[in-house]
């Protein structure tokens, strides 16, 4: 747009040689503005400072240390507006980004401005588009969307001699199309797999890096869902789970939707064969009239990290492993993530602590001395691993809770010797792997 390149080719094809007619203007040193800072405005941004652009942007969703990392001010409508060059418009089309430009902010730019439209036709006012071009108030406009697409043949700013115009071909090249149809096959690969549906039209939205920073957390409900689960005593079916999530954020800056549906599939998946992912989750707890209720714990502190801990509680149910039910009278497992990885913090009143690596063995044992080395010989027998140890008390000598985390599966011989150890009162074998 900015050297007439469209105009140009059509009059040297219609035999003409108008040198002085397309004289163009530079890019360098001018201002870009972005409006809609997201994936396609953030790296139109990037691309034109390389081209000695100055850019700034509007957009009141982007965060604003993602603007700075690529030197980018984020600045208000007016201001965008007002101090423009060129504008390149990247937002989507919203009730509230219909005809964003318009008779009335066409008329708060400087005279001269250049405007790019890539991102959807509706965001521009057409017919004021058109008198922001015959007032000189716009110079030109490249225009690859349009309200009606096609546009009608005899639209006069399709046929206006400063409009240069494309059929709508932002994303039409080869590698494009090839890199959409990749992307689409893995999404569908790992939502057969059960894994996190993030592009999926009909799951809730979340932003990648939300997702990035909760995965962690994501492992950690799905991981203490499948062992509270498990800690079910046969015949008392699950019909009631609470979910505790202890954090100092804000509750409204804590997405939990991806957490509780992997709760849901934790819940799930080791009594069923229905695969539980981010799109049906909610609708297969409801269809199994299982009823999930979420709590939040407001800590003070650094909202750095988005959770402290998470609570899984199974209501109404009598537990294989007595010792999870906490003084309220549920199976109670609660998790925290350390280093990265997560952690059993808590059985039933129990403080303990093994990674979620492996399996768990989780034992009742009246507190005396030897007990950790005779669990320990018998597993060592068996060529089985222990990740992680842990032993948690209520009082000396009385009883204690040890969660063992083994990378193997132990025989049914070894879990049957454990089981009969003296002074073990009760023990249960939990599968992650
Ligand atoms: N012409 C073509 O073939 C193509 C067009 N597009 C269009 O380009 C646009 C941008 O696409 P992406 O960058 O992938 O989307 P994106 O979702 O990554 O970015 C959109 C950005 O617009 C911002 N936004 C929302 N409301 C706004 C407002 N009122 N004012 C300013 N900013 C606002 C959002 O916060 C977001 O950062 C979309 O409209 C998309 O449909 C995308 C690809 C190809
Ligand atoms: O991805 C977009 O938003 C587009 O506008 C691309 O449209 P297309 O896939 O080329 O019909």
């Amino acid at each position: 747009m900015a050297r007439n390149v469209s105009q140009a080719d059509a009059s040297v094809k219609a035999g003409e040689w108008q040198r002085s007619k397309y004289v163009g203007v530079s890019l360098v040193g001018k201002t870009l503005v972005v409006l809609g800072f997201g994936k396609v405005g953030s790296e139109v941004a990037r691309r034109a400072k390389g081209l000695g652009m100055h850019v700034i942007a509007h957009d009141p969703y982007a965060p604003a240390d993602r603007a700075h990392a690529i030197g980018v001010e984020l600045v208000s409508f007016d201001e965008a507006i007002s101090t423009a060059d060129f504008i390149s418009l990247h937002m989507p089309l919203t009730p509230s980004t219909a005809k964003m430009l318009n008779e009335e902010t066409f008329a708060k730019m400087k005279k001269g401005v250049r405007i790019v439209n890539v991102a959807r036709g509706g965001v521009i006012d057409e017919e004021a588009l058109v008198k922001a071009l015959d007032a000189g108030i716009v110079a030109q406009a490249a225009l690859d969307v349009f309200t009606v697409e096609p546009p009608p043949k005899d639209s006069k700013l399709v046929q206006h001699e400063r409009v240069t115009v494309t059929p709508h071909l932002g994303a039409s090249t080869v590698e494009a199309q090839e890199g959409v149809a990749i992307e689409i096959a893995e999404a569908v690969v790992g939502a057969l797999k059960g894994e996190l549906a993030a592009t999926a039209v009909n799951a809730p939205m979340v932003p990648a890096e939300v997702l990035n920073e909760l995965k962690p957390y994501v492992e950690l409900a799905e991981k203490l869902s499948r062992l509270s689960v498990q800690l079910v005593a046969g015949g008392s079916g699950v019909k009631s789970v609470k979910v505790g999530y202890a954090s100092s954020r804000a509750p409204d800056d804590l997405d939990t939707r991806v957490l509780r549906a992997m709760i849901i599939k934790g819940l799930i998946e080791p009594i069923s064969s229905t695969f539980v992912n981010l799109v049906n989750a909610d609708f297969t707890a409801k269809q199994r009239g299982l009823r999930i209720t979420e709590e939040r714990i407001i800590l003070d502190g650094s909202p750095e990290s988005p959770l402290e801990s998470i609570q899984v509680q199974i209501a109404n149910v009598e537990s294989k492993f007595a010792s999870a039910i906490s003084e309220s009278g549920e199976i109670s497992l609660e998790g925290r993530v350390k280093d990265g990885i997560p952690h059993l913090t808590k059985v039933g009143s129990f403080d303990v602590d093994v990674s979620l690596e492996g399996n768990i063995i989780l034992c009742r044992q009246v507190d005396q001395p030897g007990i950790i080395g005779k669990v320990g010989s018998i597993l060592g027998d068996e060529n089985v691993n222990v990740s992680f140890m842990s032993v948690g008390r209520i009082s000396r000598r009385i009883y204690a809770i040890m969660a063992i985390g083994v990378d193997d599966l132990p025989s049914s011989e070894a879990l049957k010797k454990i089981g009969e150890t003296p002074a073990i009162e009760e023990f249960v074998f939990l599968k992650l792997l």
